[in-house]
């Protein structure tokens, strides 16, 4: 006997005369709309037209966090042409407008996420009723992977909140929480989630409503007045601001919206399809789609396979420093943890507690936390001078001052005053972890775990394993990484273990040129321009310039010579510029500086005039290329797993370009035979620091790639 398909989409009628839709996708934790449903839906909406009893339709989930929270993207990888991406939008528009044609009222029930194309099923409903739960979010996030809305939402959405918050929700992606969506007039009203699918099917039952907050006509008579052109061109001066014209997705909402405002809603409609083909064929998109799908993938695996992470019930911290605090906060803000933090001063206790009242403070006042909740979680946080409280707990984050000795006697005090099993995890930025376990007892309980500052912004953890690290002790870390809301790579120990280590040549790259005469602001905006965050030069004053001096010889020790920094940069030390930190560094941080200026006495200091007259593109090479380069030699000396992990550590670690999709598929998108020839032509000119890994010249000979 074969088995019965099993359908998405479920249609029961209640007494009441309304159709219940309850959409619970097989097979699958959270519901995403796929194509293979067309059929499906198309004979749902026949049998519904052909019953003249039915007086309303409501939509819900049968999933108990998710309404929908998606289209499957693995849909538009499956086509090959622009052509085929645009039939796929075509489809989803058909469908939709039918949906909304129908003379029965219909209501989206939401509870949990309802994003992109589970958002745009919901616009085309006539109302939406949402759960207050923190759990239910409305978006419309495609232009984070290269693309816009295709199933109609360009169209409807701006028809319902209003052209100016329309565009912002597509041009950034952001997501809003009931009660915000209910104040744009997004959904027409917010539920406790018990009483979701009666408030849904009393308002179909009250016929089909109006929008919310009718703003439906602001739209008309915006685009009629003399602000339209000012709106359209104020709106994507904004956003490429931002974006600086690396994301193409940008300019196409924008010229989307206004053709469906100034020709109509099918026009519109023709115009998103074509869109929506044409990106879903750009390196962009492709790049963008390859990251989500890594950390998809990245949020199934355990880190060591096969092997089940130990159930955390309580953490500790060492340290209630920069890091301490931040670690502190996460652990019971996201992975629901309590901690006991010890510092060796009331001070540093003192300091991690308010950091974690700062953090928390604005979510109350937001009401992204009830007072109930927030006391509960400030009362999560103990402090402690000594080890008392470290008994029970499952694990210690270590984040004292950067020293070896302490780093070990941190160890040994650990091994005797916490449990068996208590595992040791160091956040150590530079020091061996190796050399941090060698004196310890039970050495396959401790490891690495390194983040990023600030802790609570960074989205990446490294986790540090050693030779003797147990598979139960990465297992159980990297769950906790992941609890705390990080996205774990697991490296190998070695110097600067990943991250670090690529940024390194990057930055002595652009000291380099700076100290050759590159003006900073010059060399900041080419790396701004190429796609990252900030420029080097303005890293380097966050980062702290006492702290990379600090790094960079225990590099260069490990490393070799590629990794030597410019001396120079002593002078800067022993005039105590120490960056942002100490109000002191490459750019002025006095009151009286105007925006980001550049304090010019750091170039008598260094003696250097900055004259130099480098093209963009150059300097952004000269710097880019080194950190290409040193993630290859990652790879090949096995410190990361896999390129995958290499582009994702580069992303969330470093804020890498997304667009250009990590360092090795940028690489690959290069060309490695190129980019082997472009090394090998600056190590003839500039210094063997540029000379090309054995893994490069050897891909290179082959013609591979990483992907
Ligand atoms: N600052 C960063 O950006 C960053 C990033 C990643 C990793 N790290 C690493 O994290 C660690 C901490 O860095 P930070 O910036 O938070 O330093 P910090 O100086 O701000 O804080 C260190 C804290 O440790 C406390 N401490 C010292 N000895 C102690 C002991 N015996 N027991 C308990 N507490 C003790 C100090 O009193 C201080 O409060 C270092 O290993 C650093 O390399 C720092």
């Amino acid at each position: 006997m074969t088995e019965a398909k099993q359908n998405a989409f479920t249609l029961e009628v209640q007494e009441n005369g309304i159709g219940v839709i309850t959409i619970d996708v097989p097979g699958e934790s959270m519901n995403t709309l796929k194509a293979s449903f067309a059929d499906e839906v198309t004979e749902l909406l026949e049998t519904i037209k052909a019953n003249s009893e039915l007086k309303g339709l409501v939509f819900i989930s049968g999933k108990p966090t998710s309404f929908v929270a998606g289209a499957d993207i693995r849909m538009i990888n499956d086509c090959r042409t622009a052509a085929d991406a645009e039939s796929l939008a075509r489809q989803g528009q058909a469908l939709f407008n039918e949906l909304e044609s129908l003379p029965i009222p219909v209501i989206a029930a939401i509870h949990g996420p309802a994003l992109g194309g589970g958002l745009e099923l919901a616009l085309a409903c006539h109302g939406r009723v949402v759960s207050d739960s923190p759990k239910t979010v409305l978006g419309l996030p495609e232009v984070q992977l290269g693309l816009l809305p295709g199933s109609g939402g360009t169209q409807r959405l701006p028809r319902l909140v209003g052209l100016q918050q329309g565009l912002t929700m597509m041009l950034t992606g952001k997501q809003l929480r009931p009660k915000q969506a209910y104040k744009l007039g997004l959904v027409n009203e917010v539920v406790p989630q018990s009483i979701l699918l009666e408030a849904a099917m009393e308002l179909a039952l009250k016929g089909k409503p109006t929008a919310p907050k009718a703003k439906l006509n602001t739209m008309g008579k915006v685009l009629e007045g003399p602000l339209k052109s000012v709106l359209f061109s104020k709106a994507r001066e904004q956003a490429q601001k931002k974006a600086l014209n690396n994301y193409p997705a940008i300019d196409r909402i924008i010229d989307t919206v206004r053709i469906g405002a100034t020709q109509g809603f099918e026009a519109g409609l023709a115009y998103e399809a074509k869109q929506f083909g044409e990106l879903a064929m750009t390196s962009v998109s492709k790049q963008l789609r390859g990251i989500f799908f890594a950390t998809t993938e990245m949020k199934r695996e355990t880190g060591a396979e096969g092997v089940q992470p130990a159930l955390i019930k309580k953490a500790a911290v060492l340290g209630g420093g920069l890091m301490g605090g931040g670690i502190a906060h996460v652990t019971i803000n996201k992975a629901k943890l309590p901690v006991r933090l010890k510092d060796i001063s009331n001070d540093g206790v003192n300091n991690a507690l308010a950091y974690h009242h700062k953090l928390l403070a604005p979510r109350l006042k937001r009401r992204h936390l009830t007072k109930a909740e927030f006391e509960k979680q400030i009362l999560m946080l103990t402090g402690t001078l000594d080890y008392s409280g470290f008994k029970d707990a499952d694990i210690v984050v270590e984040a004292v001052f950067e020293d070896l000795e302490l780093k070990q006697q941190m160890v040994a005090d650990v091994e005797t005053h916490g449990a068996e099993h208590t595992i040791f995890a160091t956040n150590t930025s530079s020091l061996p972890i190796t050399q941090i376990a060698a004196k310890a007892k039970r050495p396959e309980q401790v490891i690495g775990l390194h983040y990023f500052s600030p802790v609570e912004k960074m989205p990446l953890a490294e986790i540090i394993t050693h030779a003797k690290t147990s598979p139960e002790t990465i297992a159980t870390t990297v769950e906790f990484a992941k609890r705390q809301g990080k996205t774990p790579i697991v490296v190998a120990d070695g110097a600067g273990f990943y991250v670090n280590r690529i940024l390194a040549p990057y930055m002595n790259e652009a000291a380099r040129l700076l100290l050759a005469g590159e003006p900073i602001e010059a060399l900041d905006k080419a790396l701004v321009k190429f796609g990252f965050p900030v420029g080097p030069i303005a890293l380097l004053d966050e980062v702290g310039i006492d702290v990379a001096s600090k790094v960079a010889p225990i590099l260069s020790n490990e490393l070799g010579e590629r990794f030597d920094a410019p001396e120079a940069f002593q002078k800067l030390i022993d005039d105590g510029r120490k960056g942002r930190k100490s109000k002191k560094g490459f750019y002025r941080y006095d009151s009286k500086a105007k925006g980001k200026e550049v304090d010019t006495s750091v170039y008598s200091l260094l003696g250097v005039s900055p004259n130099g007259s480098m093209s963009t593109h150059d300097m952004a090479e000269r710097c880019v290329l080194p950190m290409l380069n040193e993630a290859a030699w990652c790879l090949q000396e096995n410190i990361i797993q896999s390129p995958r992990d290499g582009d994702i550590g580069a992303i969330f670690g470093i804020g890498f370009p997304p667009f250009l999709g990590g360092p090795f598929r940028y690489m690959d998108t290069l060309g490695i035979k190129t980019l082997v020839a472009r090394l090998e032509s600056y190590a003839e000119k500039e210094g063997s620091r540029f000379e090309p890994c054995d893994l490069l010249k050897e891909m290179a000979e082959k013609e591979s790639s990483f992907y």
